[in-house]
């Protein structure tokens, strides 16, 4: 008899009452919930648990000024802490007892502030669109949820990039600061004219195509560069998509409005200034680290560049004698493009309301480094997430030494179209329940799959289409494990592999088979599955064992090759029962193995 050892020295993570963020609550550590109800099949009722800190209410650091409307609805839910001006060292202080920080441009939200959080830390709201002063693989690294708002001010900034390539056409920054010296120069500022100029708008994101909308309103010749724009948008609004060369060598106006990455940073340098129309006039209302910003001044002096309007600086504010911003060719202003009374207030509640939404647990529409899901495909599949992690977890506890697990496969059995299951979710759960019980790495839907490759874990997925279409989204779950040994001989598949499978009944998860063998036992509390030659008594013995010990027994299920054979027997525990118990269980003659897996 070969009675496999108890999988408790794994140290598995039992729900906690000091880091209930990190529990045993699948959706609430996926998403960052604040509460979280579910259903327990015996008494049917709905428990709700808090689970984002021990005082009621989460902590939302707010770092930058933000409008009133948002500041209301962030007050309804939790503490607002709103200290501006925060030097680095202070922000990485205060960061530690904050559940939610929310800044504008202003704030680096660089790696050391999510170190410093020690973990509490679960969303940064940007209050605006650029999250280039957020280090987002920092965040996805420490599971951080990142929002921002892009819709809100998108008009402000169009606006204000009309506004600095009109003043720019005709002086007016220039031209007033000398009339308020005493001067009175009509020669020296007379401008240029934009009716039939050629403007060339980098960037037909939001803010570019309304910028484009606006100068076609201006009798300006419109045309785009973005890689990733749609033409057909661009044609509906009368603007033709054009390659960068082609874009800077024709155009007499250049308005920047793509995001700083890596790719578009310095994208404007000696080498592109060259290829530019001479005395072509740049606006930036972008960000200013998308210019070099030497190169400029360079390009101004040799007239190749007649003027710019820059509303955006690598660094802000820029230092005060910066050769750029004194030159008297660029128009300058403190990085106004989404300071409007109406987008800061639209600004403030759109982020308020995602950060509040993220906190509680719902999928913020707007996450910037988690996948987006909709709310009714989310809803369908809530069963089937907490089923995911609870395959993986017990897929885990299956392997001898735990540690050694590399390659899992996952199978989606469903009536449905491929495309019609997005099983990231289901993924990111798996991914959870495999790696949560041997390690202390909180794991969720924002860092799911960089921890699954940090830790060489690859997870492929595979989907069996069934016939039909019917209403659950998925039939069955199937997690297997390849190149390892198992605590319990029985869970390995006819290919070798771990295999556990599970499906969802009247919305509570089954585990329905393990290896070859069907059983049926719903995964709530602990199981114990032990293998045994089959013979009548055994659901007997091995209750009245457990029933010593007043350990419930919620769940019985036996599945068996051929009668008189061999036997899996699945039980359903509500207590983790003693080791005394699970050895006396072992040394029934009839047990040929079994093993206590921990839910
Ligand atoms: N000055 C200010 O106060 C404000 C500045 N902004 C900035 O304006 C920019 C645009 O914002 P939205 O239009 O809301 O963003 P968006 O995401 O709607 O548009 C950005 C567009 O840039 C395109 N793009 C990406 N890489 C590109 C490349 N290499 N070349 C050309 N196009 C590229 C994208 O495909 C996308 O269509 C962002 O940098 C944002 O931070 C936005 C609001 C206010
Ligand atoms: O939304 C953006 O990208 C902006 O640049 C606006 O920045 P701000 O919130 O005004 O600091």
């Amino acid at each position: 008899m070969a009675a496999a050892s108890s999988f408790t020295s794994l140290k598995l993570s039992t729900p906690s009452t000091t880091l209930p963020w990190k529990s045993h609550h699948s959706l609430s550590s996926t998403f960052g919930v604040a509460t979280i109800s579910f259903r327990r099949q015996h008494h049917r009722e709905h428990r709700r648990f808090v689970v984002v800190s021990m005082d009621a209410k989460p902590t939302i650091l707010v770092a930058e000024k933000l409008g009133e409307a948002g500041l209301n609805v962030l007050k309804e839910f939790a503490n607002v802490d709103c200290s501006y001006n925060l030097s680095p060292e202070e922000l990485c202080t205060k960061i530690s007892i904050c559940d939610a920080i929310i800044v504008r441009s202003g704030t680096k939200v660089n790696r050391k502030v999510f170190e410093s959080s020690g973990g509490r830390l679960k969303v940064v709201g940007r209050a605006g669109v650029g999250i280039d002063n957020v280090d987002l693989a920092a965040a996805t690294e420490h599971g951080c949820l990142v929002v921002n708002a892009p819709t809100a001010n998108t008009v402000a900034a169009a606006e204000h990039g009309i506004a600095l390539l009109t003043a720019m056409a005709r002086n007016i920054a220039q031209a007033d600061a000398s009339v308020k010296a005493g001067k009175w120069l009509r020669n020296k500022y007379v401008g240029v004219s934009l009716v039939g100029k050629t403007l060339a708008v980098m960037g037909f994101g939001k803010v570019g195509s309304e910028v484009a909308r606006r100068a076609k309103g201006l009798g300006m010749h419109v045309i785009a560069h973005d890689p990733y724009a749609p033409a057909d948008r661009a044609r509906a609004i009368g603007v033709e998509l054009v390659s960068f060369d082609e874009a800077i060598a024709s155009a007499d106006f250049i308005s920047l409005h793509m995001p700083l990455t890596p790719a578009t940073s310095k994208v404007f340098n000696d080498e592109t200034f060259a290829k530019m129309k001479k005395g072509a006039r740049i606006v930036n209302v972008a960000r200013g680290g998308v210019i070099d910003e030497e190169a400029l001044v360079k390009a101004l002096d040799a007239g190749i560049v007649a003027q710019a309007a820059l509303d955006v600086f690598t660094e802000e504010p820029p230092p005060k004698d910066a050769k750029l911003v004194q030159h008297e060719s660029v128009t300058a202003t403190p990085h106004l493009g989404a300071s409007t009374m109406e987008a800061q207030e639209g600004v403030a509640i759109e982020i308020a309301e995602a950060v509040v939404g993220a906190l509680k647990g719902e999928l913020a529409a707007t996450a910037v480094n988690a996948p987006m899901v909709p709310a009714e495909v989310l809803t369908e599949l809530k069963p089937f997430v907490a089923l995911a992690e609870k395959l993986g977890r017990l897929a885990v506890q299956l392997v001898a030494g735990g540690s050694g697990v590399k390659t899992v496969k996952v199978t989606y059995a469903s009536g449905r179209a491929p495309d019609d299951l997005d099983t990231r979710l289901l993924r990111a759960m798996i991914t959870k329940g495999l790696i949560e019980p041997i390690s202390n790495v909180f794991v969720n839907l924002v860092n799911a799959d960089f921890t699954a490759k940090q830790r060489g874990l690859r997870i492929t997925e595979e989907r069996i289409v069934l016939n039909g279409s019917p209403e659950s989204p998925l039939e069955f779950i199937q997690v297997q494990i390849a190149n390892v040994e198992s605590k319990f001989d029985s869970a390995i598949s006819e290919l070798g592999e771990i295999k556990v499978e599970g499906r969802v009944k009247d919305g509570i998860s089954h585990l329905t088979k393990v290896g070859s063998f069907e059983v049926d036992v719903s995964l709530e509390g602990s199981i114990i599955l032990c293998r045994q030659v089959d013979q009548p008594g055994m659901i007997g013995k091995v209750g009245s064992i457990l029933g010593e010990e007043n350990v419930n027994v919620s769940f019985m299920s036996v599945g068996r090759i051929a009668p008189r054979k061999h036997a899996v027997m699945a039980i359903g525990v509500d207590e983790e029962p003693k080791q005394q118990s699970l050895k006396r269980i072992g040394e029934i003659p009839a047990v040929e193995e079994f093993v206590y897996l921990n839910l």
